[in-house]
């Protein structure tokens, strides 16, 4: 535009010339007004009359300043005079009445070649004018102008003129529409820029064009379209960088604005530009007029260059069909992208859906009304429903949820209440299979934060339930009777106590044990005693109510936990013992144990709680208790522990613990009594042992060894026994008093079952020095009971030695005597019950007789024990008994007193007494 502009002339005939575009004109919705170059209204739209208020035809001949008021943004009144090509503003416009109206307004200015002022056009909207219209409107005044030219040049008639620029402008408005459909359907994008491109230059012939957009670094710019240009020119557009000197295209870009290089050889945008500006030369580009486009948001997206052959500016109608061109490229390239954005949205989504599909998980979408929206192969796979089945059915329906409403309404209620949640649940399928899932439900909430909808995961976990269930089931269940083992026994114990505790109620515990098991077990084999123990549980278990524990405490033994008996103690312990008689019927019933009929009978001991001041172990001691005085009365009976019993198992426990450490603080010690033949002689000595208590005294080995015995101390204690009796035997060697005498010690069976009894005597004997030959082992018969071959086989090892044994407490036993034959024994001992009333009880001085024939057959040495009076020595000797032990002689003495009963002479027994039995 040139800035040296004449004043404007009179009104031009060449008005005519847009004639024919009156209709577009008259149909728009914005207002146009056109006037001449005196700023008269020559044509003024029926929507300007509308937004005005003025009757029609009345604007045509007014000024146009008489429709303004001061402009609303303070800028120069919109006076043909002031207002530049372009430049919209706010504007207050005088209505029909005088109210007045604010519009924005977009001036374009007209003028001649030789700058004449022309007139021009003013396009009004209520809000942004309708780029459309205005661009119309911009090229109507264009063409003006350029009809003005025509008319000057070729004096055509101003309708011939008229017709051909409607036609051209037709054409264009076409090409418009034929591109909109292909950006419609979505026609390649390089295409269409080359199409908006072709739409221009046919438009006007006499320019080139190019599209450049901006690359992803919006730095440079690529080329996008520019099918007329030299390609040796494109070459080296493609790629150019944005900047304030970067010719037309890069500082338009750059500055986000139209950039005009009227002359490219003297412009100082493409001055530094040699790689760029020779060539345009070269190839007779000359001017270059930039315009950015713009995206909706406002970004830039390229630019869009129109080059011409000669030094020129762009005129409003070319400015107009440039921005036009911008619009539609811009279209164009926004749809592309936002297309691209979505497909790509479409392939990762199908991609994260086919990822959801490679789970083995089940994950669902729904609504918040249950309609399920997405379900993944998983799901598929888990319930049977195939996607298309799913999508848009109930959850309710196709989980049976219903199969638990009230806990399904719960976590829904949770899951909008918290955002997620996770339970267990067993679920079915379409075909009924059921199995059991974890799921985990969680809110996806809208952008303002209300609950949206829920996603759901499901992971099966059947096989986790079962293996759970498995491991629970050996942790804490009898593998034979499958009743609860110790352990939870234990755990329902206390929690049994603690509940009853806090609700002042009683519980009982009662212990049952099967009469004669180890028998069964023995003599019918370990099939029947299972078989028996199985069916004897589930006879238990019959008995029971729900809130009631049966468990297997180990061996034949049972325990039953009552948790809720009503009333008072003497009530719950009739309860108790009401329900103990009810399981001695059950047992008492015959039971098949595989074709074999046998009766069978328990013993049960009850203790009663009711608080947690008493542990599970000491219930448990207490039911054991009376468990046993039941067996002691007599088997098949029902015993309740009492406090007496507890203060015996109190001491007992105390002297346990004593025990334990009796040994190390040399509390212990040996007596010895004398064993004397018939000469009066002393042969030997029997070690008996002695436990010197710091507080109670000397204690009884009849009160202490079988403690030893039941707590496992037997086995330490028997060998300091062993020890110090090998220790003494050794010291005897030097005195020759005692230098030939035997020494017998009493072993338990828990010492001489340990496998290596053998070989630890052995030890102590070559450790000590004794000779084997002094040493005589007194077994019971217990240890013969068991293991047979295995006793005889110890006790022949060590007679290879020189060792002798002795058997303790003979005919006190049930054991048949034919066993004796096989072992290899020296010595029998007639027991003291025995000689005590043998010359007053018959079947006593028979047995005693039977025991001295039986050891004489045999070939053993027959020793009686508990001899008191010269009578009972007299008796034995009669009956060939030759050797003796007991108070006659001397009570067990320390080893000092005992050295000098050695060397002592007895009185011989003389005569049998009277009145032999
Ligand atoms: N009324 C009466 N009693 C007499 C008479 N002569 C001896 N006695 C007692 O009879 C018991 C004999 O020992 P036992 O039958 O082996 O019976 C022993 C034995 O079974 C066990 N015992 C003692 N010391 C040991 C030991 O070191 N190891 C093992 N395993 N058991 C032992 O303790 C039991 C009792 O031992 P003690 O109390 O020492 O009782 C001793 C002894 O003091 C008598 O004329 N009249």
């Amino acid at each position: 535009m040139n800035a040296r502009t004449p004043p404007a002339g009179p009104m031009p005939a060449e008005w005519a010339g847009i004639s024919g575009s009156r209709e577009l004109i008259d149909r728009a919705r914005d207002g146009i007004m056109l006037f001449d170059a005196d700023g008269r209204i020559e044509v003024a739209n029926p929507a300007l009359e509308r937004m005005t208020g003025h009757p029609a035809g009345e604007l045509a001949g007014r000024m146009v300043s008489s429709l303004f008021e001061a402009p609303a943004d303070g800028a120069d009144g919109p006076s043909p005079e002031s207002r530049a090509i372009a430049q919209s503003c706010r504007a207050m416009l005088r209505c029909f009445g005088g109210d007045l109206l604010e519009v924005t307004l977009e001036p374009i200015r007209l003028r001649a070649d030789d700058g004449r002022e022309l007139g021009g056009c003013y396009v009004f909207a209520h809000g942004r004018a309708d780029t459309a219209v205005r661009d119309f409107a911009v090229m109507v005044s264009g063409r003006l102008a350029d009809s003005r030219r025509q008319s000057e040049a070729a004096q055509d008639s101003p309708e011939e003129s008229g017709d051909a620029e409607l036609r051209r402008l037709q054409t264009f408005k076409l090409e418009q529409a034929a591109i909109l459909e292909r950006i419609a359907i979505d026609a390649p994008l390089p295409e269409i820029l080359e199409a908006v491109i072709r739409m221009l230059e046919s438009y006007a012939p006499r320019y080139l064009c190019s599209i450049l957009l901006l690359d992803d670094s919006e730095t440079q710019l690529r080329l996008a379209a520019a099918p007329s240009l030299p390609p040796a020119y494109t070459a080296v557009l493609n790629g150019l960088r944005i900047g304030p000197y970067a010719g037309s295209c890069g500082a338009s870009a750059y500055m986000g604005r139209h950039v005009v290089a009227p002359d490219i050889a003297n412009d100082p945008l493409w001055h530094d530009l040699h790689e760029l500006r020779e060539p345009a030369l070269a190839h007779g580009l000359r001017a270059c007029w930039s315009m950015p486009i713009f995206s909706a948001a406002g970004t830039i997206l390229g630019t869009f260059a129109i080059y011409a052959r000669s030094p020129s500016e762009p005129e409003a109608s070319e400015l107009a069909l440039q921005h036009s061109c911008c619009h539609i490229a811009s279209v164009a390239i926004e749809r592309k992208r936002a297309l691209q954005a979505l497909k790509e949205n479409e392939a990762r989504f199908r991609e994260q859906a086919s990822l959801l599909d490679n789970t083995r998980d089940a994950i669902f979408t729904r609504t918040l009304d249950g309609i399920i929206l997405f379900w993944n192969k998983g799901a598929e796979r888990m319930f049977g429903w195939t996607r298309e089945e799913a999508v848009g059915a109930s959850a309710r329906d196709l989980l049976h949820e219903d199969d638990d409403p009230v806990s399904f309404a719960n976590n829904a209620q949770r899951i909008v209440a918290l955002g997620e949640c996770i339970f267990e649940r067993d679920m079915r399928d379409k075909f009924g299979g059921r199995f059991t899932v974890e799921y985990r439900m969680m809110l996806i909430r809208n952008e303002d934060g209300s609950p949206k909808l829920v996603l759901a995961t499901l992971s099966d976990i059947t096989e986790r339930k079962k293996a759970e269930a498995a491991v629970h089931q050996l942790a804490f269940y009898d593998q034979l009777t499958q009743l609860p083992n110790r352990r939870l026994l234990y755990e329902r114990l206390l929690h049994a106590s603690a509940v009853n505790g806090r609700v002042g109620r009683s519980g009982a515990l009662l212990l049952i044990d099967l009469d004669n098991f180890k028998t069964i077990n023995d003599t019918l084999g370990h099939d029947k005693g299972d078989a028996l123990l199985q069916q004897a549980a589930a006879r238990l278990s019959r008995c029971m109510r729900g809130s009631d524990t049966v468990a297997r405490f180990g061996g034949d033994e049972f325990v039953v936990v009552l948790e809720e008996l009503a009333g008072g103690a003497p009530a719950a312990a009739a309860r108790a013992e009401m329900l103990a008689r009810r399981l001695c019927e059950a047992l008492a019933e015959p039971f098949d144990l595989n074709g074999y009929e046998h009766l069978c009978s328990g013993s049960i001991g009850i203790t009663l709680f009711n608080g947690t001041e008493k542990t599970a172990d000491m219930l448990l001691k207490e039911a054991d208790l009376a468990m046993y005085r039941a067996k002691a009365e007599g088997r098949n009976c029902i015993r309740f522990f009492d406090p007496k019993m507890q203060k015996a198992l109190n001491r007992r426990l105390e002297l346990e613990a004593d025990l334990r450490f009796a040994a190390a603080r040399n509390e212990l010690l040996l007596h010895y009594q004398p064993q004397v033949d018939h000469e009066g002689r002393v042969t030997g000595a029997e070690a008996l042992l002695r436990w010197q208590h710091p507080k109670k005294g000397t204690i009884s080995p009849e009160i202490f060894i079988p403690l030893a015995e039941e707590t496992g101390l037997m086995v330490p204690i028997g060998q300091w026994v062993l020890g110090s009796a090998c220790s003494a035997l050794a010291a005897w060697r030097a005195d020759p008093r005692l230098q030939a005498l035997t020494l017998a010690v009493n072993v338990s069976i828990y010492e001489f079952r340990r496998h290596d009894f053998v070989e630890h005597l052995l030890h102590l004997l070559a450790r000590s020095g004794a000779d084997p030959r002094r040493l005589k082992i007194e077994i019971t018969e217990t240890v013969l009971a068991k293991n047979m071959e295995d006793t005889v086989e110890k006790m022949s090892a060590l007679k290879r030695h020189g060792v002798s044994f002795s058997l303790d407490d003979f005919g006190t036993g049930y054991s048949s005597l034919s066993y004796l034959k096989q072992l290899p024994l020296d010595q029998v001992k007639i027991d003291r019950s025995f000689v005590r009333d043998v010359l007053a009880d018959q079947n006593d001085a028979s047995i005693t007789r039977t025991v001295i024939a039986l050891g004489n057959t045999l070939g053993l040495e027959v020793i009686a024990e508990g001899v008191e009076t010269l009578e009972q020595q007299a008796f034995l000797w009669g009956h060939g008994c030759y050797a003796y032990q007991g108070y006659l002689y001397s009570r067990p003495v320390p080893e000092p007193a005992f050295r000098e009963l050695a060397g002592k002479r007895f009185p011989r027994p003389l005569a049998e007494p009277d009145g032999e039995n």
